[in-house]
């Protein structure tokens, strides 16, 4: 399922619409929160960290559950609630508050619900110190909406921030869930519905449906991607082979030099045109080098184009893709040398990228996005880290323009791109070689 993710004025904005009142979302979120731990564990000692806004207010809410469940709660505030909601959470919450501090003894399950959305500046040294100490000393931590050090809408750590099992996000998931580097330090995370219903140009991006193949439909129905060799024969190898094992009816490399070893059914050839009418995607730029021609070339072709890798360097000036129909792949180097320095977050980076050339942008890392220029913005889920290795970029390149030459759109056949890309890699195993990741493949008939 697609999971909505909304920045802090989305968020701010929906919580102001909901239907009920926001003492109300308050309780479900505790009530959610306190059904996240126990799902997780058997009635045990529970140490609740309360912050003075309304994440704490949530963690109030939360220790009342979690008793009535049979849990044994503690809370330690860092101060005294401020905003009215939760004062009214801390007054219903009759049980004892410590004092949070250097002295504050550790449990078996630690729930941080010390700052949410509303974190505005680093923690101090010493309350990050001691957060990083009784989550260390958890056996289960739960993180309430984001872990605390956390800029929601940029995925910064503003201090240090340690690596939660669980993060229970509240109404919807915020950049920094899907962002780096924050993404890594909220472990698996969960969405509790509270009765936020809130529409967004944003979302994770979910398993994709693939368009059917036609039973009576022929090779070209499968489409036919065309491949621009340049001067690497392994990275067009693997792009070649990645786009034939994703789908592709027909995959074609215009070459010079035949490549040894590739599958006998991919047609290698120094004769043809780029203007070929079955062509359903040209793919440029893995094992490309120093041939920029070929991007004067594919763009005489009147046909969806995949630029990655080094097509991306040479294009020059972004708007000469304007009126194009371009999927740019490009990791940070590449993003840097064709758009310059752009100002601002991951997520407002890409957008930018994709206004400027008017085409979607697949901006790659360890949190890759899809952007579109009217605005679409697709966050990957988490994907092994073991993908930082030569030669991946070529696969999904690969992937995506199969998906392209099948006839999805083309913010789609990236989307569904990336999210193939990400699960072969989980079937492939740390350590993956990209070779692995064809063989990985998932199965999506
Ligand atoms: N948006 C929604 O629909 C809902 C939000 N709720 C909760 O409300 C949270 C947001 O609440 P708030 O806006 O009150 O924000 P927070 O609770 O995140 O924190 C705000 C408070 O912390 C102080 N503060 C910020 N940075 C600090 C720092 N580094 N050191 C010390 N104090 C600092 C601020 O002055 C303010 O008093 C969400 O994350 C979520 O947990 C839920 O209660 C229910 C629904
Ligand atoms: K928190």
């Amino acid at each position: 399922m697609t999971r909505t993710i909304l920045t802090l004025e989305q968020m701010r904005e929906a919580e102001q619409a909901a239907e009920c009142s926001l003492g109300e979302l308050m309780e479900r979120a505790g009530e959610a929160l306190a059904e996240a731990v126990a799902l997780g564990s058997a009635p045990r000692a529970v140490l609740v960290l309360a912050g003075p806004g309304n994440n704490g207010g949530d963690g109030y809410v939360a220790a009342r559950h979690l008793r009535d469940r049979g849990f044994d709660v503690r809370i330690a505030a860092l101060a005294d609630p401020k905003s009215d909601l939760a004062v009214d959470a801390r007054t219903a919450w009759d049980g004892e508050v410590e004092r949070l501090g250097d002295d504050t003894k550790p449990a078996p399950i630690l729930i941080d619900c010390l700052f949410g959305t509303g974190l505005s500046r680093p923690l101090d040294d010493a309350l990050a110190a001691t957060l990083m100490r009784l989550a260390e000393r958890a056996e289960f931590t739960i993180a309430c909406d984001l872990p605390s050090g956390i800029e929601t809408d940029s995925g910064a750590l503003l201090s240090d921030v340690p690596e939660y099992d669980l993060t229970l996000a509240l109404g919807a998931l915020k950049p920094a869930h899907r962002l780096s580097p924050a993404m890594r330090h909220c472990g698996q995370v969960a969405v509790a519905d509270i009765g936020i219903d809130a529409a967004s140009d944003w979302f994770e991006i979910a398993e994709p449906v693939l368009p059917p193949a036609r039973p009576e439909g022929h090779k070209y129905d499968r489409g036919l991607v065309q491949l621009l060799a340049g001067e690497m024969p392994g990275a067009i190898a693997l792009a070649a082979k990645a786009a034939a094992r994703s789908g592709a009816g027909y995959v074609r490399l215009f070459t010079s030099q035949p490549i040894e070893g590739l599958p006998d059914a991919i047609v290698q050839t120094d004769q043809g045109s780029v203007q070929d009418e079955r062509i359903g995607c040209l793919l440029v730029g893995p094992g490309m080098g120093d041939i920029p021609v070929l991007i004067t070339l594919a763009l005489t072709a009147p046909k969806p184009i995949v630029f990655d890798a080094d097509a991306i360097r040479h294009v020059g000036d972004p708007e000469r893709l304007v009126g194009h129909d371009v999927i740019l792949t490009p990791h940070e180097g590449e993003l840097k040398a064709l758009f310059g320095d752009i100002e601002g977050s991951k997520a407002d980076r890409a957008l930018v990228a994709a206004q400027r050339c008017q085409n979607v942008v697949v901006y790659k890392g360890a949190d890759t996005l899809v952007a579109a220029p009217d605005g679409r913005l697709g966050f990957a889920p988490p994907a092994p880290s073991a993908l930082a290795t030569a030669g991946t970029g070529d696969v999904l390149s690969g992937i995506i323009a199969t998906l392209r030459a099948r006839g999805m759109d083309a913010f789609e056949a990236a989307c569904a791109g990336v999210w193939i890309h990400g699960r072969a890699a989980e079937r492939a195993g740390d350590p993956l070689i990209a070779d692995d990741l064809i063989a990985a493949l998932p199965d999506l008939t």
